[in-house]
């Protein structure tokens, strides 16, 4: 379960004052989620979702709320954190830093439909046109900066021949990304899983969890978003929601050339990413608790078949948006 600092109704009740959200009448932690305690909270008038925060990088908190704060105002199917009446929605509970949601319909997708594909490229494409005027700031942590300075960490773990995969790896990203073109930028969701998503049937209730936030390169959400999406078992890409999630997506932004020259590596380095996170989750700096990790040997799956079938023909991109490609900086 994913409540590490439990909370008793009269606290709740007394944090909701400020807030015009009605009267405290029911708590319930939440299981799902293994980074941060959540409940769903019930009042006289509505359903909420409370969230303390108990790891990350806590002073980057105001850069999550002004991103969700900005999305939600174009009316993204991005639930924006509740404000209280003096406009403050960053507060603190028993200690920690805590975001009051209202609560999103719908159920995390495990065998996404090709409608539910397409719904989630068109919402990132429409994501991505917004974010692209963002004008907050925070260097994409997970990039390949990062997959250059960590990947030491776990190489002792590692059988020989996934040490040599690894390393291997990540040289010729560091070559492939130092030749590659200027991509487009903006403010990303940085782990768009399906397990980040609610669906009721092919309607999406919304995108949660956005604590992987940052700016950067806006091919890597969606390189994320196809290796979740569009991974059949054995690791190779699903051709058909692969097509469906690109065509949507360019139906609201075109790839430009340059993007697309470094789409099969983005798509690679982006497994590796989660092969590695997940690795120094299980090796490194395991967390406090005693739920299970995500599982390493998932991505490693993933990022080999990415390295030995590289990735499927990009489909064009639509009349409709094809002109942006040239001029998407
Ligand atoms: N706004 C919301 N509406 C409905 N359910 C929500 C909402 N926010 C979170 N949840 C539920 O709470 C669970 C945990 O939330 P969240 O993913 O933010 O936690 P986490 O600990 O950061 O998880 P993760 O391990 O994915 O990083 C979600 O899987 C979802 O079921
Ligand atoms: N989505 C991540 C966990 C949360 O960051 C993973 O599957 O490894």
């Amino acid at each position: 379960m994913a409540v590490f600092t439990p909370l008793g109704d009269a606290q709740v009740a007394t944090f909701l004052e400020p807030f015009d959200v009605g009267r405290f009448v029911s708590l319930q932690g939440v299981a799902g989620g293994t980074e941060n305690s959540t409940f769903f909270v019930t009042t006289d008038r509505c359903e909420l979702v409370l969230t303390l925060f108990e790891q990350g990088e806590q002073e980057e908190l105001p850069f999550f709320v002004d991103l969700l704060d900005y999305l939600d105002a174009y009316r993204l199917p991005i639930p924006g954190p509740v404000h209280d009446r003096d406009g403050v929605a960053l507060k603190r509970l028993a200690d920690k830093p805590a975001l009051l949601f209202p609560r999103l319909p719908g159920r995390h997708p495990e065998n996404p439909s090709l409608e539910q594909c397409r719904v989630i490229g068109d919402t990132l494409g429409r994501m991505h046109q917004l974010s692209r005027h963002f004008s907050g700031h925070r260097p994409n942590p997970r990039d390949l900066s990062w997959l250059t300075a960590m990947h030491h960490k776990v190489l002792g773990f590692l059988r020989q021949e996934d040490q040599t995969l690894m390393k291997n790896a990540v040289d010729d990203f560091e070559g492939e990304f130092a030749a590659r073109g200027e991509l487009p930028q903006g403010a990303l969701h940085g782990d768009l899983f399906r397990d980040n998503t609610l669906f009721e049937g092919d309607r999406l209730g919304g995108i949660i969890d956005f604590y992987n936030g940052c700016t950067g390169d806006l091919l890597f959400d969606l390189a994320i978003v196809i290796n979740d999406w569009a991974t059949a078992e054995d690791g190779r890409l699903d051709q058909a929601r692969h097509d469906v999630i690109i065509n949507a997506y360019q139906a609201r932004r075109a790839l430009t050339a340059d993007e697309r020259a470094l789409w099969p590596t983005m798509l690679s380095m982006t497994a590796l990413r989660y092969w590695l996170s997940r690795l120094l989750v299980v090796y490194v700096n395991p967390p406090a608790h005693d739920l299970t990790p995500h599982d390493p040997t998932q991505f490693r799956t993933i990022f080999k078949a990415r390295q030995m079938y590289g990735t499927l023909p990009l489909p064009e991109a639509p009349a409709s948006t094809a002109g942006q490609s040239k001029t998407a900086r």
